[in-house]
């Protein structure tokens, strides 16, 4: 699908395994998913944009690199900080926004209960972090906020998603590649990802 990457590892299907199984406790679940927000950040970043300056190394000046643009790291509260530390452990300078949004229990409809995010959302390079992206409300309510607040170039980066998911924000969002972990099959009554993982915020936080 344009616009969408799958990861297709043995490594992160042995993780994925781990955060499905309904049995792992939160400790194995928070390593899982902090193991697992480090290679979908290598692959969110394959794009960054670098810019050279001269290397002295011990023998002789070459050329480095050096990222063209900051990175934002904003996680869609709270579910999405459970990949941040993953995120930012490979890209440790990094700013982290925040925004809060919850899904109503009832309506499924995504509501705005907060945001801070760093300066200079214009010219960033931006990753929205939500693991779940299921009837895809509350990722594209967030990014049309921080579109409307200067975001341009932006990356929405998720662990599972369901299809409606994904052609929600295609549809809504066309200029924001996706990266994630799995495209699972759909979503049940309850509008939750089938197979899924069930409520990632509940077991990252131990709220269940
Ligand atoms: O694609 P959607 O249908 O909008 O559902 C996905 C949203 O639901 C979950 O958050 P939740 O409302 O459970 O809030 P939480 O992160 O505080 O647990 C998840 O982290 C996403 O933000
Ligand atoms: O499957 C789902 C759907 C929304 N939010 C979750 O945490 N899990
Ligand atoms: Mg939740």
């Amino acid at each position: 699908m344009e616009n969408v990457l799958e990861i297709d590892h043995p490594v992160v299907k042995r993780y994925l395994s781990v955060l499905r199984d309904k049995n792992t406790e939160t400790a194995a679940f928070r390593r899982a998913m902090g193991n697992i927000g480090t290679i979908l950040a290598y692959h969110a970043l394959d794009h960054l944009p670098l810019k050279e300056y001269d290397v002295d190394t011990p023998i002789k000046t070459t050329t480095g690199f050096k990222p063209a643009a900051e990175v934002f790291v904003i996680p869609i509260l709270r579910a999405g900080l459970s990949l941040v530390d993953g995120i930012i452990s490979f890209m440790p300078d990094a700013k982290v926004g925040h925004i809060g949004v919850y899904r109503d229990e009832e309506t499924h409809e995504p509501v705005n209960y907060y945001h801070n995010f760093p300066g200079g959302l214009e010219d960033a390079y931006t990753l929205v972090v939500d693991p779940m992206l299921a009837t895809g409300g509350s990722g594209s309510h967030a990014l049309k906020f921080l579109k409307e607040n200067g975001a341009n170039n932006i990356r929405f980066v998720t662990l599972i998603c369901a299809p409606e998911g994904i052609n929600r924000i295609l549809e809504d969002h066309p200029d924001v590649p996706i990266i994630t972990a799995a495209i699972d099959e759909n979503l049940n009554d309850n509008a939750f990802i089938v197979p899924g993982l069930g409520d990632a915020g509940d077991r990252y936080f131990g709220t269940l």
